[in-house]
C-alpha cells in the first residue's frame, strides 16, 4: 500500500508537462490488434493501466516493445481469442479488444471488465453492438464468448443506435466495423475527444470512418489495416486536475501541450470562480486565480457525455468547490456510485451533504489535514489536491489507484512546489 503524504497551504508556480491521454492510449493499444503490421504509439504515458493493457496485448502474442512513451507493436502472430483474466479484470479498456479479436480472428473469450470502482459499468451495449454487426455472444461462467455468426469467416456491416453515448461501446464498435464487410452506420455514439483520436489512428491504418466526433459515424469495411505511426492526443484529465490544482491553491501555473478546445468545460467553470486564462499560444494556457475568490451563488453544475463537464474531473472539482465561499451543487449523471470522495474530503472538514447522486456543498477555508483513503483513480487525486488546501499534512492512503492514469502525478506536483512524499 502507497500513501501519499501532502502539507498543506502550498502555493504552486511554474510550467507542467502534460502527458499523454490515458483513454486515448488504452483505446489505441487495443485497436493496434486491428493492424497486422507494424504499429508505433507515441507519446504513451507511463501509467500503471498501460502496463496492464501491454500485459493484455502479449497474453494474445503480440510482440511489444518500449522506448521511454513510445511503444512498438506487432501483432501479425495474434491467434488465440482469450486474454490474461488478471488484467482484464483490473482494468476498463482491456475488454475493449473484443472488437478487433471478433473481427480478426472470428472468436474471443474475455472476463469481465474492471477499472474504477464508480457504478455497475455494464457491457450490454458493447454486446448488443457486435450482435448488430453479425456476432453471436454468450456469457458463460462469468466469462463473455463472442464469435462471428452463421459460421461466417467475417463481421457484416450493419447499424446500431447507442441508447446512451458510452465512449467504450463506441470505441468496440469502431473497430469491430472496420474490418466488417461492407458499411456499418453507428448513431448517438460517444463524441469524446478519445474517441476521435483512436478514429484517426485507424484512418491513418487505412481504416475508412466519417464523422468522427460527431454523434454518428458510418464505416466502410476494408480487409485488413496496414501500419502506422502515431501520437496520442495530451491527456485533457490531467491537464484539468492541474488546472484545478491552480485554483484550489490560489496559485498561477503554465500548462502545455494542452488542447485548450478539449477544456472548455472545465476552463468556464474555473473562470466562474474568477480564474483568468491566458492562451500563450496553441497548445500552451497559462491559469491565474486569485488569492481571494468572489463568493459564489449558487453554482450549479452537472457531469455529462463530452463536451459537457467531464465525469472524471467531477471528484477534483467538488475538492475546489469545498474550498470556495458560498454554495455550489454538483450533479453526477454517468456513474451511479461515483462519490465515494465525499465522506473522505468531509473528514477534512470539507461541508458536503449527498442525495443520491448529487452533491451540496458549502463552501469553507477551514480544511485542515487528516488521514483519508483514496478508493479510485479521481477520488485520489482530489484528495491530494484538497490535503494541499488544507492547514497541517494529510495522509492519503491509496495512492497506487493514481498511478493507474496520472503519469508521476506527485513528482510533477513537487516540481511545481507541493510538498509531496510518497511513503
Ligand atoms: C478507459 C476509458 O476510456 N474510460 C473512460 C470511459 O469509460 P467507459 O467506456 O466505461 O464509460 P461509458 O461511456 O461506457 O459509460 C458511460 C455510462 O454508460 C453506461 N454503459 C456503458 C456501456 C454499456 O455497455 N452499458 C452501459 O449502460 C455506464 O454504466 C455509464 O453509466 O468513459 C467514461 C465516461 O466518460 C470515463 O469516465 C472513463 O474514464
Ligand atoms: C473512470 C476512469 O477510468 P476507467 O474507465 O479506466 O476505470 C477514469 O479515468 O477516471
Amino acid at each position: 500500500m502507497w500513501y501519499q503524504l501532502v502539507s498543506g497551504r502550498s502555493k504552486l508556480s511554474g510550467h507542467v508537462s502534460i502527458s499523454g491521454a490515458k483513454n486515448s492510449a488504452l483505446a489505441v493499444l487495443a485497436g493496434s490488434l486491428c493492424s497486422c503490421d507494424d504499429v508505433c504509439i507515441r507519446n504513451v504515458p507511463s501509467l500503471l493501466d498501460v502496463s496492464r493493457m501491454l500485459q493484455v496485448l502479449k497474453s494474445l502474442g503480440a510482440h511489444v516493445r518500449h522506448c521511454g512513451n513510445d511503444i512498438y507493436i506487432n501483432s501479425r502472430n495474434v491467434s488465440f481469442p482469450e486474454p490474461c483474466e488478471e488484467s482484464i479484470q483490473k482494468i476498463r479498456a482491456g475488454f475493449f479488444v473484443i472488437g478487433p479479436l471478433v473481427a480478426r480472428h472470428g472468436e474471443a473469450i474475455l472476463a469481465l471488465p474492471g477499472g474504477c470502482a464508480i457504478g455497475s459499468r455494464p457491457v450490454d451495449l458493447h454486446l448488443r453492438g457486435l450482435e448488430a454487426l453479425g456476432a453471436e455472444v454468450e456469457v458463460r461462467q462469468g466469462k463473455v464468448h463472442a464469435w462471428v455468426g452463421n459460421g461466417g469467416r467475417k463481421l457484416k456491416g450493419g447499424c446500431f443506435c447507442m441508447d446512451f453515448p458510452s465512449v467504450g461501446a463506441t470505441e468496440t464498435l469502431m473497430m469491430a466495423a472496420c474490418l466488417a464487410e461492407g458499411k456499418s452506420v453507428l448513431t448517438n455514439v460517444a463524441r469524446e475527444p478519445e474517441v476521435k483520436d483512436l478514429a484517426n489512428f485507424l484512418i491513418a491504418c487505412g481504416a475508412k470512418i466519417e464523422g468522427a466526433g460527431t454523434s454518428t459515424l458510418v464505416i466502410e469495411g476494408v480487409d485488413k489495416l496496414h501500419g502506422a505511426n502515431y501520437t496520442i492526443i495530451p491527456d485533457r484529465i490531467e491537464a484539468g486536475t492541474f488546472l484545478i490544482a491552480a485554483a484550489i491553491t490560489r496559485s498561477s501555473l503554465t500548462l502545455s501541450p494542452i488542447i485548450s478546445s478539449h477544456l472548455t468545460a472545465v476552463m468556464m467553470k474555473l473562470a466562474s470562480v474568477g480564474c483568468k486564462f491566458n492562451q500563450l499560444n496553441a497548445n500552451t494556457v497559462q491559469i491565474r486565480s486569485s488569492p481571494a475568490f468572489p463568493a459564489l451563488i449558487n453554482l450549479e453544475m452537472a457531469t455529462g457525455p463530452y463536451p459537457s463537464f467531464p465525469t472524471d474531473l467531477q471528484p477534483q472539482i467538488m475538492s475546489l468547490l469545498a474550498t470556495c465561499t458560498g454554495q455550489s451543487v454538483i450533479k453526477e449523471t454517468m456513474f451511479e456510485e461515483r462519490m465515494g470522495h465525499v465522506e473522505e474530503l468531509k473528514k477534512l472538514g470539507a461541508q458536503i451533504n449527498i442525495s443520491r447522486n448529487t452533491a451540496v456543498i458549502q463552501g469553507t477555508s477551514d480544511l485542515s489535514g487528516t488521514r483519508v483513503k483514496a478508493n479510485d483513480l479521481r477520488a485520489g487525486s482530489a484528495l491530494i489536491l484538497a490535503g494541499m488546501a488544507a492547514e497541517g499534512v494529510s495522509i492519503i492512503e491509496g495512492a497506487s489507484h493514481v498511478d493507474r492514469g496520472y503519469e508521476r502525478f506527485d513528482e510533477k506536483l513537487r516540481m511545481l512546489g507541493a510538498n509531496i512524499e510518497r511513503l
